[in-house]
């Protein structure tokens, strides 16, 4: 999907928002779980209960991968019922991988070509060479860890390399990258008041914003700091929206949840 088309979306749903599929076998409805494959006919009832609410779904992979085989035959079920049934949505699959340039690339075909992702999140750590495998595929995108929600953030995202933010160099140094016109970020909510600094590096770059709702991070915030000319964000709430009943009208739950902050966007979209 091209950046272009995802803006074209926002602007028509008045929505930037992007639920997160984090599907965990202890939180779904009990009833669901007699089903032959509960993880997908939860997401099933999510997605069919919210897409005209969202712009994006965003599988963690790990909730898949804790389940093994199934979980993974899970994880392709989905990305497939959403490709063909909702093909507007965009779609991240959240595996924060990377690693040298060849297991690089077989991850990148693994994602972009085999489950059919539109994006995935990428750890920047290993560099360059790790991140451009990802970076070759067209209209696909690369989501780099820049200054993640979690506490631990502050370990090294912060600390001064070269007389700059660890944070800041992985944005400047990303800029260089050769695709880099594919490179998304992600920056936690919980940083909202690091974004002005951080529109001020990467002006239009798409942000993927995990940390509204249970993590504390403010959408108004968010957006006060870090909306561009192209909206440029894609927030993400991921257990405050399918997890909002574990019971038998779970899906009208998470629709509602999806509603408020979809209504929060659209005043949010007409401010500007
Ligand atoms: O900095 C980061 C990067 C990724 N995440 C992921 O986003 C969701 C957030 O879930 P909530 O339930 O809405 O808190 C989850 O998959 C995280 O692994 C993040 O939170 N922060």
């Amino acid at each position: 999907m091209t950046t272009d088309f995802l803006v074209g979306q926002i602007r028509k749903k008045e929505s930037f928002l992007c639920i997160g599929l984090d599907t965990d076998l202890d939180k779904v409805p009990k009833h669901l779980l007699k089903e032959e494959d509960p993880i997908f006919a939860f997401n099933k009832a999510i997605i069919d209960a919210t897409h005209h609410l969202c712009v994006a779904y965003k599988p963690n992979t790990a909730f898949y991968e804790a389940y093994g085989i199934k979980g993974w035959q899970a994880l392709e079920k989905t990305i497939n019922y959403l490709n063909i049934n909702y093909p507007e949505i965009f779609t991240i699959a959240d595996a924060k991988r990377g690693d040298i340039g060849n297991t690089s690339t077989r991850y990148a075909k693994a994602f972009f070509e085999d489950l059919g992702f539109d994006s995935v999140t990428i750890a920047p750590y290993m560099g360059r060479d790790s991140v451009e495998p990802f970076l070759a595929f067209k209209d696909k995108h690369t989501i780099l860890l820049a200054l993640t929600s979690n506490m631990g953030a502050f370990d090294f995202q912060t600390k001064m390399v070269d007389g700059k933010e660890l944070y800041k160099q992985v944005l400047e140094i990303s800029k260089t990258y050769e695709n880099s016109e594919n490179l998304m970020y992600v920056v936690g909510a919980t940083k909202a008041t690091f974004l002005t600094e951080i529109r001020n590096i990467i002006p239009n770059s798409f942000l993927l914003v995990p940390g509204v709702g249970v993590q504390g991070g403010s959408l108004a915030e968010v957006c006060r700091y870090g909306m561009s000319d192209n909206v440029g964000l894609l927030v993400n709430s991921s257990r405050g929206i399918i997890y909002a009943s574990d019971q038998d009208n779970f899906a009208q739950a998470s629709a509602e949840k999806a509603k408020e902050l979809q209504q929060e966007m659209s005043l949010e979209l007409k401010k500007r």
